[in-house]
């Protein structure tokens, strides 16, 4: 008794420490912004509220599961991210945490989300996570990360998926609805990834990696971006074209769409070298305000009957 007493304030920091380097493998900010897309996607599955158990299970599944996705992410990029400046100092990367760690807690995390959907939400849910969590950290990752500058374009499926897995959580089948979303998140992973890619392009030809602004220069891919840009706000413009959403939605995409087209614009331009980094954040915020949109609407309407 008097060594556990003695022990335990002393191990307290280290276990601390460890929990962090644990956490730091789980890209927490992106899974947040993800169960925002999620909790979207089960919100528009129904008229009314959908089962509170359902949205919490259902979301707690989809989050271990993109963590463990992202944590499989740190082990198998940790060369690569050792090279680069922006994600040298990660767990892995940085050699703080070992590998078999690491790769442990992906795999109990993948692991528990998965069995979490297939048996508390339905079959479905659990088998689409799955897919989405192979596509990320394995397909993108291992695969076409190193191999194509389409790498972000193919591999935004996978970062896309999340509304499709929340509305298939609530009504447990696929429908044109929620694949809608998909696309709209789709559309905009390239003026998302490649407005950082221009800005930290030395360190991707640094570490090899056939980022577009690496192999095709600076000028075409500021042309993608604001050519996907506008794809991007064509396709927010599609819940409004099948009726899902109303008003409110189209007056705030709006206003968000000329925002986000007035930072493409200016990357586009060129003239400006913090344009890039300024359009990054920005289509954080963009995504959040579309989805909020969708959201607020929604409910709206509810509220209007
Ligand atoms: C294949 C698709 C995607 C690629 C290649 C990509 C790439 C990136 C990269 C490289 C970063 C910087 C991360 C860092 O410095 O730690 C980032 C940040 C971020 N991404 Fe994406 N992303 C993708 C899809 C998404 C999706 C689908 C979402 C949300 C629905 C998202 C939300 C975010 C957020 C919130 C951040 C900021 C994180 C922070 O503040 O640390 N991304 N993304
Ligand atoms: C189940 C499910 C929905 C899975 C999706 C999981 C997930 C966390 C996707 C994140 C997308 C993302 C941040 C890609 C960047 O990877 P990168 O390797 O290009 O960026 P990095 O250099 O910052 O690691």
């Amino acid at each position: 008794m008097r060594n556990i007493t003695m022990t335990l304030p002393s191990a307290l920091p280290s276990m601390v420490w460890g929990w962090r380097e644990l956490l730091g493998l789980c890209k927490i900010k992106v899974v947040v912004v993800m169960l925002v897309c999620a909790a979207v996607g089960m919100a528009l599955a129904t008229q009314g509220l959908p089962p509170l158990t359902k949205v919490i299970i259902g979301l707690a599944g989809i989050g271990l599961a993109s963590c463990g996705a992202a944590a499989f992410n740190h082990v198998i990029d940790r060369h690569l991210d050792a090279v680069m400046t922006r994600t040298s100092r990660r767990p892995v990367a940085s050699k703080r945490l070992p590998v078999t760690i690491a790769l442990a807690w992906a795999c109990l995390l993948s692991v528990a989300g998965v069995t979490l959907l297939a048996w508390q939400v339905n079959v479905l849910a659990a088998a689409l996570t799955f897919a989405s969590l192979i596509g990320y950290a394995l397909i993108y990752t291992a695969f076409l990360k190193r191999a194509t500058p389409q790498n972000i374009v193919i591999g935004g499926v996978a970062g896309a998926a999340p509304p499709l897995l929340g509305w298939v959580a609530i009504t447990g089948q696929v429908s044109p609805e929620p694949l809608l979303l998909m696309l709209i998140i789709f559309a905009w992973t390239p003026p998302h990834f490649w407005a950082l890619a221009i800005h930290k392009c030395d360190d991707y030809a640094r570490a090899g990696i056939p980022m577009l602004p690496v192999t095709h220069g600076l000028p075409f891919t500021r042309l993608q971006i604001w050519l996907y840009g506008w794809l991007t706000v064509l396709t927010t413009l599609l819940p409004v074209m099948i009726g899902m959403s109303g008003v409110l939605y189209l007056v705030i995409v709006l206003g968000l769409n000329a925002r986000f087209m007035f930072w493409n614009w200016r990357v586009w331009r060129g003239h400006d070298a913090t344009a890039p980094i300024g359009a990054f954040w920005f289509s954080i915020r963009y995504l959040l305000g579309v989805f909020g949109a969708l959201l607020l609407d929604h409910y709206a309407a509810a509220l209007a009957w």
